[in-house]
């Protein structure tokens, strides 16, 4: 049965609220810049999820003095749905990477398959360094062996989360805040 947004937020619980996702970005700012500096890396946001985050991340480290070249890509294996699949590719970077230092931000890191194949693209692409930035890290112990966020925002349970970029349904992203599934309304999907 179709479950709009009204009843995802009859259905879960509020995990992290919008002052605490924010001082969690501009908790971030300082180690890029300081592990960036003398550097002006690609930029690369991770589309749809990652866009609120980028953005407010980007003004973060501006305000330090570094810079970044935008550019972004769209790889997705939940389309919509509350766990994931295949990893399919929409939209690559038009940026060249080779000789260049990658900074990826995604809005979660989950179970790590996606980041873990745009690392590894980008790594064949001939880029020197990447690293990721991801709002929320969900909690298990099923994410892809030696992935990991450099910079991390905030933890999540492990239930499907939404808000501030992350979807239920493709509905909700526009929240600014960081929402949990109940179990009982995730088995009733
Ligand atoms: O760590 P993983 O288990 O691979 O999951 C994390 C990825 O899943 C979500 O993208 P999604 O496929 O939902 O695409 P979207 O951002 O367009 O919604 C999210 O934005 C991450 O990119
Ligand atoms: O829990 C989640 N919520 C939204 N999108 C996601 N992509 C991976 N995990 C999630």
């Amino acid at each position: 049965m179709a479950r709009d947004l009204a009843w995802a937020l009859a259905n879960s619980d509020l995990i992290h609220d919008r002052a605490t996702l924010d001082a969690s970005i501009a908790a971030m700012a300082p180690a890029i810049a300081r592990d960036f500096a003398g550097d002006v890396p690609v930029f690369l946001t991770v589309m749809h999820g990652g866009l609120p985050f980028a953005g407010r991340l980007a003004m973060e480290v501006g305000a330090l003095g570094m810079d970044l070249e935008f550019d972004y890509l769209h790889a997705t294996r939940y389309r919509g749905e509350t766990s994931g699949g295949a990893l399919t590719w929409k939209h690559r970077p038009a940026t060249p990477l080779r000789g260049r230092r990658v900074l990826l931000a995604d809005d979660i890191l989950d179970e790590g398959h996606t980041l873990d194949a745009i690392m590894r693209w980008c790594r064949a692409e001939g880029a020197t360094d990447v690293r990721i930035a991801a709002l929320a890290v969900k909690k298990h112990d099923r994410c892809v062996p030696g992935i990991r966020a450099d910079y991390a925002g905030v933890d999540v349970p492990d239930r499907y989360v939404f808000g501030y970029g992350m979807d239920f349904q493709q509905q909700g992203r526009a929240l600014p805040v960081i929402r949990a599934l109940t179990d009982e309304a995730l088995r009733e999907l």
